[in-house]
């Protein structure tokens, strides 16, 4: 169709959990999009920009078809992640088209790039990246975004592996103390398929954070969480 922007897509699943952050345990269906301006050291997706995983150009129509195909009528909310979602303009397209059929949709980005149709996003997780990720934080183009988004709709999410890290967090915390502020367990053996190993490690950082931020006093309405879906289901792609 004309005026159609496609969007790479590199999987479509669910029902499933959301396992992170603002809505942890929402029932959601996920749209995974290829491509991201970042290569995060740990980062749990890379076969969406590391040349391992293929992505289809899909418009907004061939992916509600295959949301509808995964479960039509046993969904209301779509949690758009990658890669980052904000590099395809035609997101907003997607947005508007589930809105329209009584659907949600959430969005997980980094904060590096700025679309309009985000300010149309039910849930928006921001997850700025600490040192060990290897990227850099650009404050004043973040600052940007916490001031074009909704407070209400929006929240931060800074996940953890070290000292430096958590040093990070609090400085993230501290710029924008009025959005809802999640630290989240890093996950250091992402290729793993041994799940019992792999969850006594994630229990073990999991308490260490907790244990920090009780005795913490500048940490105080924050919440911290692992990653549910992790707990549940290792490193399994597709959940
Ligand atoms: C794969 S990213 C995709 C969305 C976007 N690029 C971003 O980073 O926010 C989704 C979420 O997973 C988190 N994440 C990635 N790798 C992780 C890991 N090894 N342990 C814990 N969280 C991780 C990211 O920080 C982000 O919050
Ligand atoms: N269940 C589940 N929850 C998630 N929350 C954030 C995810 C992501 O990879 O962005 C994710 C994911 O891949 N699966
Ligand atoms: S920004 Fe997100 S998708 Fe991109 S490399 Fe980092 S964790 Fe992975
Ligand atoms: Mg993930």
């Amino acid at each position: 169709m004309t005026g159609q922007k496609p969007i790479p897509v590199m999987e479509i699943f669910g029902p499933t959990i959301q396992g992170e952050g603002m809505v942890i345990g929402r029932k959601t269906m996920f749209v995974r999009t290829g491509g991201c301006d970042y290569r995060c050291r740990w980062c749990d997706s890379a076969f969406t920009w590391d040349g391992t995983g293929k992505s289809k150009p899909m418009v907004a129509e061939d992916i509600i078809s295959k949301l509808d195909t995964l479960a039509a009528g046993r969904f209301d909310h779509v949690t758009l992640s990658g890669g980052n979602p904000a590099l395809h303009a035609g997101i907003g397209d997607l947005i508007h088209k589930l809105h329209a059929k009584n659907i949600q949709a959430a969005v997980e980005t980094q904060g590096t790039i700025w679309q309009d149709w985000l300010t149309h996003v039910d849930d928006v997780t921001i997850s700025p990246k600490p040192p060990s990720s290897g990227m850099e934080t650009d404050w004043k183009k973040l600052d940007t975004f916490m001031t074009k988004l909704s407070p209400q709709k929006t929240s931060l999410k800074v996940v953890i592996f070290n000292e430096e890290d958590y040093a990070f967090a609090k400085l993230v915390h501290m710029r924008y103390p009025h959005i809802s502020f999640f630290l989240q367990v890093g996950n250091d053996d992402i290729h793993t398929t041994d799940d019992t190993t792999l969850l006594t490690q994630l229990r073990y950082h999991y308490e260490q954070l907790i244990e920090k931020v009780m005795l913490d006093s500048t940490l105080t309405n924050v919440r911290v969480l692992p990653q549910l879906h992790t707990w549940m289901w290792g490193n399994k792609r597709g959940v």
